[in-house]
Parts: structure tokens; sequence; C-alpha cells
């Protein structure tokens, strides 16, 4: 169970979360989705300890959650420059015994010996993934994972998350559009004005999108109308 309790985070005065209370089951997979800046990686920066929260406490089966419990794959991951792919692999440990990373190589396609610098948004995005697959650490935290991959990439890394649930993991991730967290979440939850505020489960998925766009989509019509 990974529990998170009244947490809360300002930036310069300004709250981005309140009092966020969360309780999900390990070993699943959970969507976090929320409109731009309602707080997402906000929440996973304080999960994976970037951002220290004002207050609020975080659980993992019964103790407090340590930084060493996730591997964090970021919207926009920091690469040196002048490193291959190779090396930068290198820096992270490599304590997921099962991983292979030639048969990575070739699955993602990802010419491991060239300077990260000529690789694209897609390739970075690859490698950054092939840093976290290599750890073995009990809780996964992507954040917008499928952006900028190919469509063929975005089916694999779906395959990917479904792994790591059958591996036992429990795994956090976000994304702008559904589908991909239709795949793969066993549940996905709302964030809105700093709180989590609605939970779907897997049986109302077929409906997630009428039930979260119903008021929506009459309020933007009639805007859009207006403006267009
Ligand atoms: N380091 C920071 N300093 C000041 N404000 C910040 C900082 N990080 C985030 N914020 C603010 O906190 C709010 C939440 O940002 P966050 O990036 O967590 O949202 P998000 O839900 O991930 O957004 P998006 O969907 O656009 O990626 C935004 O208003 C953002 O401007």
């Amino acid at each position: 169970m990974l529990e998170i309790k009244k947490l809360s985070v300002s930036f310069a005065g300004r709250p981005v979360l309140q009092d966020l209370d969360l309780t999900v089951a390990a070993g699943k997979v959970h969507g976090i989705i929320g409109l731009n800046g309602a707080g997402k990686s906000t929440f996973f920066n304080v999960l994976s300890s970037v951002v220290k929260p004002e207050n609020g406490e975080i659980i993992f089966n019964g103790k407090p959650l340590k930084y060493t419990d996730i591997a964090y794959l970021e919207t926009t991951n920091f690469f040196y420059p002048n490193l291959t792919g190779r090396e930068y692999l290198n820096i992270f440990p490599k304590t997921n015994k099962d991983f292979d990373l030639i048969a990575f190589e070739q699955i993602l396609q990802l010419q491991l010996d060239l300077l990260i610098e000529t690789y694209s948004t897609g390739m970075k995005k690859k490698l950054a993934l092939l840093a976290m697959l290599q750890q073995n650490k009990p809780v996964f935290v992507l954040d917008e994972p499928f952006n900028g991959l190919d469509l063929e990439s975005n089916r694999t890394l779906e395959m990917i998350v479904e792994l790591l649930r059958q591996k036992g993991k429990t795994v956090l991730i976000s994304a702008h559009i559904l589908e991909p967290l239709l795949h793969t979440c066993n549940q996905i939850h709302l964030l809105q004005n700093g709180r989590f505020v609605q939970t779907f489960g897997e049986a109302e998925f077929p409906f997630i999108r009428e039930k979260l766009f119903a008021q929506l989509n009459q309020d933007l019509q009639s805007q859009l109308k207006k403006a267009l």
C-alpha cells in the first residue's frame, strides 16, 4: 500500500498541492491525470524527494517512503554534454539482474554509442527509460512517458508497464492523453485544485471520457463558437 497523507506544497506562497490524500494498492499501475499546471509533476517530484513538501507523509508498505525506493522518469531529463548513451547508462546502478541491455538496444532501436546530443526527443526518452529499467526498485514513477515516442515505442512502453506490474512493481504514470493510460492502468486518479478528487477503476474506463468531459464539452463548445 502506498499512502499519501495531507501533502501540501506551495511555490512562492502559492499553494499547488493542498492537504492531498491518496491511498493506492502496491503492485498496481496508477494513472495520474489533471489539467496543465494541476500539479502532477510536483506530486511526482515530492514522491521522488526532488521537492520537499511543507506538510504530509508518504508511507509505503508501512514505512516512510525513501528516495531509494523509487525509479523516476522525469518529463524532461537532464543529460550531461559529450556523453554517449552507453556512458549515460553507466552512471546508474544496474541492480535489475534480469535487465538485458543488448535486447533492449534492438527492441528500442537505440544506438548507444552515439553522442546523446545527436539524439532526437524520442531517443532521449528511450535512453532515460532504459536507465530506469536497469534498476531494481519497488516503485516506478513515470511523468508523461509517452510524450515524444513513436507509435511502436508507445506500444512497447505499454507492454513494459504491464511487465513491471507482473513483477509486482507499483507504477505511477501521468499522461495528457487517456488512451495509453486506459491500456495500462488499474486505476486512474484525477488531480484538481491541489487534491485528488476522483478515482476511476477499470470498470469505469469505458465511460471515463464522458464523465471527465461532460461539463467541459458544453462550456467549451459555446466559448469556441463565440471565439471562432
Ligand atoms: N519550481 C517551481 N517554482 C515555481 N512554481 C512552480 C515550480 N514547479 C511548478 N510550479 C508551478 O506549480 C504548478 C503545478 O506545476 P506542475 O508542473 O506540477 O503541473 P503539471 O500538472 O505537471 O502540469 P503539465 O500538465 O503542464 O505538465 C504550476 O502552476 C507551476 O507553474
